[in-house]
């Protein structure tokens, strides 16, 4: 069977005068999931959007909405975006002071939760979690800001990442995803899927593509990037 990839569209680079109608357009144009970049200009050099924006564009999609926070300290704003329709809650490990307690904290919000390695974070956060853990998110860039170039090293990083969740897998039959966001484009999809990446962030790529009013001006660019992953294992 081939195998799922989701592509996962960062709002972050969206026009934010018309965020509504930029998260349809996209999922209109194939994209799967609303990727939601939370900033609090402390963990990150950079402030962005909490849980009153993710309130705002629950109704206007059924996409899965995939938060990732880059908040220090994390607990407290957990249910507050669990109330606000988050689906997937995603933290850094080194943003909590007690991991698993936040994995759960995150689960009994009735989300997905999911762990962030940073590009100089070691995956053993993973050792003794991997049972509260639904997604396992690599940042090939440092995070706080769009538009920056993939960190090759990224590509050894996710092939061992891969083989941890593949053994998870096969011993317990649980599947874990596996998202990459920073610097995601049409060039270099490919070789990040074939390192086994199965969820692809891309702001400026895919909002960057495209600035025009028509409302599947993301076709060709979605397109491109499903035309690239379909080549993979091939
Ligand atoms: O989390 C992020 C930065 O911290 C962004 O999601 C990420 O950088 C995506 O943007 P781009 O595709 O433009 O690199």
């Amino acid at each position: 069977m081939a195998k799922q990839f989701r592509i996962a569209p960062s709002i972050l680079s969206a026009n934010f005068a018309k965020l509504g109608q930029e998260i349809t357009d996209v999922i209109t144009s194939g994209a799967d999931i609303v990727h939601f970049d939370v900033m609090d200009n402390h963990y990150v050099p950079n402030l962005t959007i909490g849980p009153l924006v993710c309130e705002a564009i629950r109704p206007v999609t059924d996409a899965i909405i995939d938060v990732h926070l880059m908040v220090k300290p994390v607990d407290r704003i957990i249910p507050d975006f669990a109330k606000a329709g988050a689906n997937i809650i995603t933290f850094h490990p080194e943003a909590s002071d007690h991991i698993d307690r936040t994995l759960s904290l995150v689960r009994d919000q009735g989300c997905k939760s999911g762990l962030v390695f940073n590009p100089g974070t070691s995956l053993s956060y993973l050792d003794y979690v991997m049972d509260k853990v639904d997604m396992i998110l690599l940042m090939s860039v440092n995070p706080g800001f769009g538009g920056q170039k993939f960190i090759p090293g990224t590509l050894d990083k996710l092939r061992e990442a891969r083989k941890r969740i593949d053994a998870y897998t096969e011993k317990t039959g649980r599947e874990i995803w596996l998202e990459i966001d920073g610097g995601v484009n049409v060039a270099n999809i490919a070789a990040i899927a074939e390192a086994g990446a199965d969820t692809f962030v891309a702001g400026s790529a895919v909002f960057g593509a495209a600035k025009d009013t028509d409302p599947n001006r993301y076709n060709t660019i979605i397109a491109s990037l499903r035309e690239q992953l379909a080549t993979v294992g091939k």
